[in-house]
């Protein structure tokens, strides 16, 4: 690995923002006289690489660009400006936010079109990966948040890459939920297209443009949506583009589309795309480097929403995209659960310190919720790692010593811990309650022989109150090495389990008030 030309130069350097102007043209739009998402995808994708090479100093490529839902339709003779910012540089990859408004330019109004994350990799020099200079935190605190939250996106990005893969798994039975006749065929659909990339398609590196792509692949998908609708259906989400591998001037792109699925009020396209240079066309061996899943509708307004007839698969390919498809259709609703239950886990890195924190919107007391929450023996019915928990000693009214027996991780030993819990009711309105946690040594509970003796170092509860009989709870915890196997999976992606715990304690506060009350 080397490291980045600029990276030797300073040691850190803070977000640079990156926009984009563009006064929306006939060249821009569709029939319908709306900005096509193909070229607002090139715009973005443009301004992003931009920022992402200003942090790198050297060129970069795009990897991804996470799913985006578009919130609002852009029309000939509107103004659209792009806003792009490095939210965080990791190893060799960073993340950029995209920030899409549109203004009329009459009204002066201005409206949000989408946001977006893409993630760039400076561009390998030969073999050698180029490490990323790390981006300074001293910014503001929605730039500080942005940091926080990217190491949870990238995260959320890894994680459903394999939930995917896990739940394909569970799907293979759905052939008896086939939809019976009378249905459309989704071979019907089928559309295939060929590009040959030109000098104007290749960005400044040789690279074919990256938002190229991602403009013709929603244009194969829009004509294999038409196709089951008889209408023009408009592109309400992508799920994320992924560039496996790059292509360059003279290659022949070949795109691939067809409807997935439909669903009641929108179908799911799904596009492939395979390069080929001059030896691999006569040899007919492709390189597929890219594919994505589009979300359209069917225009109108909410109260009749228009419904896509139903569809059949008949060939195995299609069998798997039409399972793949519900698959993401349950990814997509179970973030939209987590975001209306408004759970969110949050990592923060700080020097050599790793910290967690899970929010939770609870609809009961803050004062109801203190008083469950400060009695750590209830913990066990609602904490899945907890085995068991006694009190040991209580100090005063505030203070109370508690041993915490944990279940065993990775066929390890199991793991207990003496915490001392304090205790604040708040001192004035506004002020949370606050539960804090820290490993205590007493001579009355020494370490086990079967069980291992860990360390909280700092961890805990705030309560606040944030409307009539709802709150919000959050959780802290400084993770240390004892605490780490109960949250790695979390971390690394391949769990979910702190969000399954948020939920069971969300539950737990819940539903103890209504049995209190009736
Ligand atoms: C002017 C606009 C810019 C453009 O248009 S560029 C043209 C379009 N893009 C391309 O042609 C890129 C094609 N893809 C590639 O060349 C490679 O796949 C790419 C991106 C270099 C990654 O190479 P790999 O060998 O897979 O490298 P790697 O596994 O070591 O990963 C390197 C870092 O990238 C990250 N990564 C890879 N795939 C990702 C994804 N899908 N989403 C998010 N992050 C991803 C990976 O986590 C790693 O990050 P880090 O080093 O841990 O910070």
């Amino acid at each position: 690995v080397c490291v980045c030309p600029a990276a030797s130069s300073s040691s850190e350097s803070g977000p640079v923002e990156v926009q984009m102007c563009q006064s929306i043209l006939p060249m821009h739009a569709n029939h319908q006289g709306e900005l096509g998402a193909g070229q607002l995808l090139k715009w973005m994708d443009t301004t992003a690489c931009l920022a992402a090479e200003r942090h790198a100093g050297m060129a970069c490529v795009t990897a991804s660009m996470d799913d985006i839902q578009f919130e609002e339709t852009v029309r000939v003779g509107q103004v659209i400006n792009i806003k792009a910012r490095v939210n965080r540089a990791f190893n060799t990859s960073m993340e950029v936010g995209i920030y899409v408004t549109v203004q009329d330019v009459l009204s002066g109004v201005t409206k949000r079109v989408c946001v977006a994350f893409s993630t760039f990799v400076a561009k390998p020099t030969g073999t050698h990966k180029v490490s990323l200079k790390p981006l300074d935190i001293q910014g503001s605190v929605g730039e500080m948040l942005e940091y926080s939250l990217a190491s949870e996106r990238r995260r959320l990005r890894l994680y459903n890459e394999q939930a995917f893969k896990n739940l394909m798994k569970d799907y293979n039975n759905l052939q008896d939920k086939k939809p019976v006749a009378p249905v459309v065929s989704t071979e019907l659909t089928r559309v295939e297209s060929i590009e040959l990339v030109l000098p104007p398609h290749a960005n400044h590196h040789g690279n074919t443009f990256g938002g190229q792509i991602m403009a013709w692949m929603e244009n194969v998908a829009t004509v294999a949506a038409s196709r089951l609708c008889g209408c023009y259906p408009s592109l309400g989400a992508v799920d994320m583009f992924r560039f496996r591998g790059p292509s360059s001037v003279g290659d022949r792109l070949v795109f691939k589309a067809m409807v997935n699925n439909a669903f009641q009020t929108s179908v799911e396209v799904g596009v492939r795309v395979e390069a080929y240079n001059c030896e691999e066309w006569n040899e007919g061996t492709p390189r597929h480097i890219n594919s994505a899943s589009m979300i359209y509708y069917i225009p109108g307004r909410d109260t009749e929403k228009q419904t896509f007839p139903e569809v059949t698969y008949t060939t195995l390919d299609g069998e798997r995209r039409f399972i793949g498809s519900i698959v993401r259709k349950r990814i997509r609703m179970h973030a939209e659960l987590t975001c209306v239950l408004q759970v969110g886990v949050y990592v923060h890195e700080e020097a050599d310190k790793l910290s967690l924190k899970v929010e939770m919107k609870v609809k009961t007391t803050a004062c109801y919720a203190f008083s469950l929450l400060a009695d750590l023996r209830l913990r066990p019915q609602w904490d899945q790692n907890y085995l068991s928990c006694e009190e040991v000693e209580k100090a005063d009214e505030e203070e109370t010593i508690y041993h915490i027996k944990c279940t065993t991780v990775n066929g390890s030993k199991s793991r207990d811990f003496v915490v001392l819990l304090s205790k604040r009711q708040p001192c004035k309105n506004g002020d949370p309650y606050v539960i804090a946690l820290r490993s205590v040594t007493v001579a009355t509970v020494p370490p086990e022989e079967n069980s291992i003796r860990s360390e909280v170092k700092c961890a805990g509860f705030l309560v606040h109150e944030i409307g009539y009989s709802t709150c919000k709870v959050s959780y802290y915890n400084q993770v240390t090495s004892g605490v780490l196997p109960y949250v790695e999976g979390n971390i690394a992606g391949w769990s979910k389990s702190m969000e399954e715990t948020a939920m069971s304690c969300i539950t737990f506060l819940e539903q103890d008030l209504l049995t209190t009350q009736f």
